[in-house]
């Protein structure tokens, strides 16, 4: 069985639209990244999955345990490591007692290991913490139990990028010693550093569903045309381009003629028919980044047909204190909480 699967997850709050219709699986062994723009539904995915709020409709299943069976849920949580998005604890206590807390609550197979790789100064009042430091000591309270699976929600919020490489090597070295993980991130980085498979969410519902390496390939190449011709836009006639833009006019460069770039997913026989039509005094072909997939994800541009095609939401900054805050059938205490 699945570590995670979710059927029709769906969440509302009151009438705003956490997430509706989720339904997929994370396989055991798998590193499964959940992306989306802001207010896309990330949190409120992790928050349901983890039993502190409940589904509006549809269920989810979390190492067996079904979303509506909470004396299941418990259980099965003992084998989970949470990192919530905003590590909250109590200020006026030591990093150190809160580990011992955390210890004695779910036990501690692997902080002293896990205190070599993230060492926050755990002698320190919590309070005079940098964000940083906070990272660190969740994450070490995450896996010091040392789960079967991690949800975590943007993991790498705070670190330094030296820490994020330790990060990453990390959850590498976990999974392939069978660990699961389910976590929400923006980093695209990161995703093609970690991640084996993604969900694309937006709007609250899920717009893709897709190995990274498949999404590699599918991100294209990024073409640069600069030709004697002068070249528009609407030039660009080939079905597999995307982005088209006149990156240079005529009138910006020394030889007087302009730039046209585009990412292309299609053949190379199409992409070269097309430009023997053109008198080339230069011309690129590289990796397109693997924003621009993302890119086209986000904005609905390369829909599915699983989402509704609607905007990207404009969420703003202090949300992440919503979603913490919560409606009434809100559960009040996560892991990161002492
Ligand atoms: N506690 C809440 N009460 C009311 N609405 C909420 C609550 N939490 C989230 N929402 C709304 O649900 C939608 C999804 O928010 P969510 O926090 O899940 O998005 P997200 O993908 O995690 O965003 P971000 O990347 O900004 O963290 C947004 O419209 C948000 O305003």
């Amino acid at each position: 069985m699945p570590p995670l699967e979710l059927d029709g997850l769906t969440k509302y709050y009151g009438d705003v639209r956490g997430v509706e219709d989720l339904t997929f699986d994370v396989e055991s062994g798998e590193v499964f990244g959940f992306l989306g723009p802001n207010g896309a539904g990330k949190t409120t995915a992790i928050r349901t999955l983890m039993g502190f709020q409940s589904p509006t409709a549809g269920t989810a299943s979390v190492l067996g345990a079904e979303l509506t069976d909470a004396d299941a849920l418990r259980r099965a949580r003992a084998n989970v490591g949470y990192l919530p998005s905003e590590p909250s604890f109590d200020d006026h206590v030591t990093g150190r007692r809160i580990l011992d807390y955390h210890g004695a609550l779910r036990g501690d197979e692997r902080s002293a290991e896990l205190l070599e790789l993230f060492d926050p100064p755990l002698d320190r009042d919590v309070g005079e913490y940098s964000r940083g430091n906070r990272q660190m000591l969740a994450i070490v309270i995450a896996f010091m139990h040392d789960p079967d699976l991690l949800v975590m929600d943007e993991p790498t919020t705070g670190l330094d990028p030296l820490k994020q490489a330790q990060f990453h090597r990390f959850v590498r070295d976990e999974r392939d010693r069978g660990t699961t993980f389910f976590f929400s991130s923006h980093v695209l980085s990161e995703v093609r550093k970690v991640c084996d498979r993604v969900g694309i969410i937006r709007d609250g519902r899920l717009a893709a569903l897709e190995d990274v390496e498949s999404l590699l390939e599918r991100s294209g190449k990024t073409v640069r045309v600069h030709a004697a011709e002068t070249l528009a836009a609407d030039d660009v006639t080939l079905a597999a381009a995307h982005d088209v833009a006149v990156t240079e006019t005529a009138a910006e460069t020394a030889d007087g003629a302009a730039t046209v770039s585009f990412t292309y997913t299609g053949s190379y026989d199409a992409l070269l028919e097309w430009l023997r039509g053109y008198d080339l005094l230069d011309l690129t072909i590289e990796e397109a980044p693997l924003e621009a997939v993302f890119m086209r994800f986000y904005d609905g541009g390369l829909d599915d047909g699983a989402s509704d095609g609607g905007e990207p939401s404009d969420r703003g900054e202090n949300d992440e204190a919503l979603s913490g805050e919560g409606p009434s059938d809100e559960r009040p205490v996560e892991s990161g909480d002492v």
